[in-house]
């Protein structure tokens, strides 16, 4: 126990450092009723509570929170006043895993993050086009009206390629014939070359995608060209677009690194990633496709296509194979990337990338995304429903995280 004198000094020491952090907006943690009313008494002072022990950059340090309740309220918490982010199928209250962003280090490592992020959601064309069985036109058509009405902007719906190549996408023009008046979302698919533009477009596609490599070896075996006579046929392919204004996206495989040649420089990504733009790709999604990129070998990556391409029309797509694809999302974000690739259930994995393992799940993406108060316009029930329906149909569990837990246990979210 402190005696009377001791005590005095040791408050009148407390309020100088308290004036001190309050005038630099920290907030403050109390423990106890004692504290809080002498405490309030100092102008500007915001009261907290202590939370839980962190450690950065090797020290331990305690996380003070503003009142909780008032984030509970919805104060701060950015998203709960986004539409949609989370529907009416038994998730809503994962909105309490949200972000109070008031943090010193809360504002400096997320407060740049923006504030809407497009997800490009693959699963129809990237997930499906390794599965070995068949997958009917009629599940295909049914999984992308599904993502459709999960409020997803943006739905790859299948690829104009050689059946011989790809044999899962033979049915493309009959995909593309039933979804063509879907009028919610957009439905790009993929055109390798004029043969393929002009039978998507015969089919009814608004919007198509190009798919070059950053390396040579990958090009040769998923195009069966050099990157050279790729960016020659899309030119061909972006110049037809151009006469019926329909919107070219550009794809970049194996920007950090190929199943051949192993790394790959940034250098060489920003190279097409800029011929692509030039020709008139209105954006750009820079694909890890066998997912071996972590944030440090994504950051260089990205400042080196940031160098030449404007930050907007860059897309990221990962894929998960070495369980990175979050954090590589996570560092894109902060780089300022407002675009990403995903795919239902996890599905997905390159026929020319041996190893290549799923894309990143579209839940998990969203659920990160949600808890980081950035809006999506996704409904995550919604979502997790169209993934429940083709990982019944290719009969295996989701490979997404969030999914698995919310289907497991829905009732757990409303408790934390
Ligand atoms: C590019 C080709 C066609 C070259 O293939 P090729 O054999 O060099 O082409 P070809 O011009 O000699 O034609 C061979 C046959 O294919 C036919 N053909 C030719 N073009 C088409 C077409 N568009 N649609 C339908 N049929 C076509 C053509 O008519 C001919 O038929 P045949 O006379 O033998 O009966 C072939 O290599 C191909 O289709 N590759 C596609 C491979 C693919 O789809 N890979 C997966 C997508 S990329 C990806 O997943 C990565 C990404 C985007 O997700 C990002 C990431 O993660 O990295």
């Amino acid at each position: 126990m402190l005696g009377a004198k001791a005590l005095d000094k040791y408050w009148q020491r407390t309020t100088v450092i308290l004036k001190s952090l309050t005038s630099s907006g920290t907030c403050i943690a109390m423990a106890n009723e004692v504290e809080r009313s002498s405490f309030r008494e100092i102008e500007g002072f915001k009261e907290g509570y202590f939370t839980e022990s962190v450690s950065w950059r090797g020290q331990t340090r305690s996380v003070y929170q503003e009142d909780f309740l008032n984030h509970k309220h919805g104060s701060l918490t950015r998203n709960c006043t986004a539409p949609g982010n989370i529907g009416d199928s038994g998730y809503r209250s994962i909105r309490q895993y949200s972000s109070y962003g008031n943090d010193r280090f809360t504002s400096k490592l997320l407060g740049t993050l923006p504030r809407y992020v497009k997800i490009v959601e693959v699963g129809p064309r990237d997930g499906l086009q390794n599965e070995k069985d068949t997958v009917s036109t009629a599940v295909k058509v049914q999984l992308i009206k599904m993502l459709v009405s999960s409020g997803l902007p943006v739905v790859e719906a299948t690829s104009f390629v050689s059946p011989k190549w790809v044999p899962q996408l033979a049915d493309a023009k009959d995909v593309m014939e039933a979804v063509r008046d879907v009028k919610e979302a957009i439905l790009p698919v993929l055109t390798p070359n004029l043969k393929g533009f002009e039978a998507a477009v015969a089919a009814g596609a608004k919007e198509v995608a190009v798919f070059a490599a950053a390396s040579e070896s990958f090009s040769k075996s998923n195009i069966n060209c050099t990157i050279e006579d790729s960016l020659n046929r899309y030119r061909d392919v972006a110049h037809a677009a151009r006469k019926l204004s329909l919107p070219v996206r550009g794809y970049i495989s194996c920007v950090v690194g190929c199943p051949v040649e192993g790394m790959v420089s940034p250098s060489q990504v920003a190279y097409v990633a800029k011929k692509l733009f030039d020709m008139g790709c209105y954006e750009i999604s820079l694909g890890d496709t066998i997912g071996v990129g972590t944030p440090g070998t994504v950051i260089p990556m990205l400042e080196a296509v940031m160098d030449v391409i404007p930050i907007d029309k860059l897309a990221v797509h990962f894929h998960d194979t070495y369980g990175q694809a979050l954090s590589n999302i996570l560092a894109s974000l902060q780089m300022g990337i407002s675009i990403i690739d995903s795919s239902v259930a996890g599905l997905g994995g390159c026929p020319y990338a041996k190893g290549a393992s799923g894309n990143v799940a579209t839940e998990d993406v969203a659920y990160m995304l949600n808890g980081l108060g950035i809006k999506t316009n996704v409904d995550l029930g919604k979502l997790i429903l169209a993934g429940e329906f083709i990982c019944k149909h290719l009969g295996r569990q989701s490979g997404s995280k969030t999914a698995t837990a919310l289907c497991k246990t829905p009732a757990c979210a409303s408790k934390l």
